[in-house]
């Protein structure tokens, strides 16, 4: 999804919101029209964009210039919150719509946070232990006056770790001495303050809006309850994964993308008591493995922590201990499954490719993954999307969970953190899919979108920034 895309559907909804005379009753006639334009006008315009360049000194004796950026969308429901990413294809436009998303992933969950991201531009696989350390700490170094525990909190991302934040936090204690430094950054290691059960958390949070909507909602609810029309048939589509666990049958699962949360996705999918899988392929930034009659994810899980990757040959396939056939990268967007959990990058399920997937439920573990086009193509055939504002969200609960144990010193259990993140997510999916199922709105991720329009909307009416 581009920059423009994501502006486009807030407009949409703030039409429609607009119409709602219910919503902001106060309002009526030239003054309403006047309010819902500025509000408009704010929710798609980007707070600030800062582009920098870090100079690193590569272990060659090399000096190179990396392009940087922490980009701020929002903050009405509270301070600037969102991940740093190191991929080589970070980019200004990237940055921009993945802040966006997170103002409104704040808003909808409910979280006092606004939206805003950061990127640097390498593939962190490519640099040493002290490369990284350095361009860590020069980010912190170039965005210093932009982040703060109460004004704009980093947390990792996609090629990010903990260990990059405790280098990131060292750094911004060295800069401001004196200074509540520990609420700075989130995804930290539990000894320097972070969260117990962080990095599961993202990947435990996507497993666990898919399992409330099939295993809570699907299974509790008959088909009168849901609003006519196409909601019926995404009900009989997830009526028809249930049915295959009733008749002794798995439901297929395929994972894209094998890291920090595709890893946790697919171990929770596996070992899903509530409802039976067969994993039949995953993937990661080399290779698809296709294995028909399930794959051994403990296996995989193993290999891809010694070596950071899947075994990509047969060699390593052996060496792994797993049987499986070896696809290109892509081949698992179209691999005949039921589910598929995509937690892989952004742009892969697009106009070119849509109708050759072939799975009835989609879930967005990765930011963006489904263009608005697909998304629109996918449900028009009563097949379900869950949306990345909505799946992704348990990593942002449990920094959020992270950051106020920071400011009183107070360290929760894993317990409490984990069933914190569940409870909320499970809160979160009862709001979207009663208002989605029942009252009938077009498309799951409009849904969300309307939840956290709302919120957004009332706040910046609340506070008098409209006029
Ligand atoms: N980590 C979090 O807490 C968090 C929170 C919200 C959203 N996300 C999103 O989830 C996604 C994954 O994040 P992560 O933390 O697991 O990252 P990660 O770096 O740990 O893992 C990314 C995985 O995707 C694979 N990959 C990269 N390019 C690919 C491609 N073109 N095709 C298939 N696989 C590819 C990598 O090999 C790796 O297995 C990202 O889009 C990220 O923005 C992460």
């Amino acid at each position: 999804m581009s920059v423009q895309e994501t502006q486009d559907l807030i407009e949409k909804i703030m039409e429609r919101l607009y119409e709602d005379k219910e919503f902001i009753t106060e309002e009526t006639g030239e003054a309403r029209k006047r309010f819902f334009q500025s509000g408009t006008e704010i929710l798609t315009t980007t707070d600030k964009i800062i582009k920098s360049y870090i100079r690193v000194s590569r272990d060659n004796r090399e000096i190179e210039r990396i392009p940087a950026y922490r980009i701020q969308h929002n903050n009405i429901a509270g301070f600037y919150k969102g991940g740093i990413r190191f991929s080589e294809v970070v980019n200004e436009e990237e940055v921009e719509n993945l802040a966006i998303l997170m103002t409104l992933k704040n808003a909808l969950h409910e979280l006092p946070y606004g939206g805003a991201k950061g990127g640097v531009a390498i593939h962190p696989n490519h640099y040493s232990n002290r490369e990284l350390n350095l361009i860590a700490k020069k980010y912190v170094q170039r965005f210093a006056p932009d982040i703060g525990p109460t004004h704009d909190i980093p947390a990792p991302d996609m090629g990010t770790n903990e260990q990059i934040m405790d280098w990131m936090i060292g750094e911004f204690k060295t800069i401001n001495p004196g200074e509540n430094y520990l609420g700075a950054f989130t995804g930290k290691s539990v000894v320097n303050g972070g969260a117990k059960g962080r990095r599961e958390a993202t990947g435990r949070g996507v497993y666990q809006s898919y399992k409330w909507l099939l295993h809570n909602w699907a299974k509790n609810t008959s088909k009168d309850a849901v609003a006519e029309g196409l909601h019926r048939k995404q009900w009989e589509t997830l009526r028809s994964l249930l049915a295959k666990n009733e008749q002794g049958e798995a439901i297929d699962v395929a994972v894209q993308g094998f890291g920090n949360v595709g890893g946790v996705a697919a171990e929770m999918a596996y070992k899903s008591t509530d409802l039976k899988h067969r994993i039949t392929a995953v993937s990661d930034h080399q290779v698809t493995l296709r294995g028909k009659e399930g794959l051994d994810i403990e296996a995989l899980l193993h290999y891809q922590e010694k070596h950071g990757e899947l075994p990509s040959t047969e060699q390593k396939l052996e060496n792994a201990g797993v049987k499986a056939e070896l696809l290109d990268r892509d081949a698992i967007i179209t691999e005949e499954v039921d589910v598929l959990i995509l937690v892989a990058v952004e742009d892969q399920i697009v106009d070119e490719n849509k109708e050759k997937v072939s799975a009835k439920v989609f879930v967005e573990g990765a930011n963006a993954p489904i263009s608005t086009k697909a998304d629109r193509y996918l449900h028009d055939q009563g097949r379900v999307v869950i949306p990345d504002v909505l799946a992704n969200a348990g990593g942002v609960m449990v920094s959020y969970i992270e950051w106020k144990q920071d400011r009183v010193t107070y360290l929760y259990t894993e317990d409490e953190v984990l069933e914190d993140m569940l409870n909320h997510m499970s809160r979160s999916c009862e709001k979207v899919f009663d208002s989605y199922f029942k009252e009938g709105l077009s498309g799951i991720r409009n849904t969300c979108y309307v939840h956290a329009l709302k919120k957004l909307f009332t706040l910046l009416y609340r506070h008098g920034k409209l006029f």
